[in-house]
C-alpha cells in the first residue's frame, strides 16, 4: 500500500497524463484494470477561466474513478489560481501542475517544461494554486532543462518547500522532448532529497519494469503513459493476453465507456485510434487494424468488427 497526496492506493502504478488519451472513459478502464489512480489530460487554465465548453467537458469525473487527478497547465500564477479554484468545483481528488510538457504549443507560452527554466515563476504558480484550492497539489516535472542544466533536484526541493504533496519525474530533459531514452538517475537523487512521495516516469513498458524502477531508485510509485495505450493489463501485473477474445472484450469495454460518456459518432477517428492499439503487434494485426480503420460508423466497428470474430 502506498500513500500519495493523502490517498492510500491499492497499487503504486498510476496512469500518466496523455493529451488526447486520458479522458474519463480511458481513466475508468485503467482504474478497473488496477491503476492506483489516473491523471487527466492537461487542461488549459485559460480554457477553464474563459469557461470554454470543450475545456469544461474535460472536467467530468465519476465516483468510480476516484481518486482522480486533474492536470492544469499555464504560466500565469493568477490565472492558474483562478482555474484551480474552478477546477476544484468539479471534484477531482487532487490537482497536478504540468511542468514537464515539451510540446512547442505549450512551452512557447512559458508553460509546461519551460517552467523548469523559470523556477521562481514555477514557485509562484505552485503557491498560488495551493492557496486557491483545498485539494492536494502535485507537480509533474522533467529531470532537467537540458544536458547542461540538470536541475531536477533543486526544482523538486523548491516544489516541496512550496507545499506540493507529491512529485512525478519524467527521466528526460525538456530539450530531449521524447527522443532518446529516459534516465532515472535524477529520479533516485530526487527521492533522496525530498520527504514527499516521488513518482518515477518514462519508458516503463511492463509491470515488472515498474517494480524494478521502484527497487532501483527507491521511488514510491510509477507512472505509465504510452505503455498503457491498448494495454490496460499493464496495471494488473499481467501481460496483454494472447487470446483475441480477451483483447476484444477489453476493447469493447473501452468502447462501451466511450459511448457512455462521449459523443461517440462525432469522434470516430479518435475511437479507431484507441481501439486499434489493442491489436498492435498481434499476429495478423495489420489486417485487423485495417478493418478497424475502414469502419464508417461506431456501430460497424462494434458489431461487424469487434463483436464478430476478427479473423473471419
Ligand atoms: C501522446 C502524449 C500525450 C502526452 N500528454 C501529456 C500531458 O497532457 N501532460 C503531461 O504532463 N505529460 C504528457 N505526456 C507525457 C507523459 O505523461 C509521460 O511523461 C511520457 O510519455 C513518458 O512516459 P511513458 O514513457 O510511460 O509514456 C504525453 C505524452 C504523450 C506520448
Amino acid at each position: 500500500m502506498v500513500t500519495i497526496a493523502g490517498f492510500s492506493l491499492d497499487s503504486p502504478f498510476i496512469l500518466a497524463p496523455l493529451a488526447g488519451y486520458t479522458d474519463l472513459p480511458f481513466r475508468l478502464l485503467c482504474r478497473r484494470y488496477g491503476a492506483g489512480y489516473c491523471v487527466s489530460e492537461m487542461i488549459s487554465c485559460h480554457g477553464i477561466t474563459y469557461r470554454q465548453k470543450k475545456t469544461l467537458g474535460m472536467l467530468q469525473t465519476t465516483e468510480e474513478e476516484q481518486p482522480v487527478s486533474f492536470q492544469l497547465f499555464g504560466n500565469d500564477p493568477d490565472i492558474m489560481a483562478e482555474a484551480a479554484s474552478i477546477m476544484t468545483e468539479y471534484h477531482p481528488a487532487m490537482i497536478d501542475i504540468n511542468m514537464g510538457c515539451p510540446v512547442k504549443k505549450v512551452t512557447k507560452r512559458g508553460a509546461g517544461a519551460a517552467l523548469m527554466s523559470e523556477p521562481q515563476l514555477a514557485e509562484q504558480i505552485i503557491k498560488k494554486v495551493i492557496s486557491a484550492t483545498n485539494l492536494p497539489v502535485t507537480v509533474k516535472i522533467r529531470c532537467g532543462v537540458n544536458a547542461k542544466q540538470i536541475n531536477g533536484v533543486t526544482f523538486a526541493r523548491m516544489a516541496e518547500q512550496a507545499g506540493v504533496s507529491a512529485i512525478a519525474v519524467h527521466g528526460r530533459t525538456w530539450s530531449q522532448g521524447f527522443s532518446g531514452s529516459a534516465d532515472h538517475t535524477v529520479l533516485a537523487e530526487i527521492k533522496k532529497s525530498v520527504a514527499i512521495p516521488v513518482i518515477g516516469n518514462g519508458d516503463i513498458l511492463s509491470y515488472d519494469e515498474g517494480l524494478k524502477l521502484m527497487q532501483d531508485t527507491g521511488c514510491d510509485a510509477v507512472m505509465i503513459g504510452r505503455g498503457a495505450l491498448g494495454n490496460p493489463w499493464i496495471f494488473s501485473g499481467n501481460n496483454r493476453p494472447d487470446s483475441c477474445e480477451k483483447i476484444k472484450s477489453a476493447a469493447l469495454e473501452h468502447l462501451d465507456l466511450i459511448e457512455q460518456f462521449l459523443p461517440a459518432d462525432r469522434i470516430l477517428g479518435y475511437i479507431k485510434n484507441h481501439i486499434s492499439r489493442y491489436f498492435k503487434g498481434l499476429p495478423g494485426s495489420s489486417r485487423i487494424r485495417q478493418k478497424i480503420f475502414s469502419c464508417h460508423s461506431v456501430r460497424e466497428l462494434r458489431e461487424e468488427t469487434l463483436e464478430r470474430s476478427l479473423h473471419r
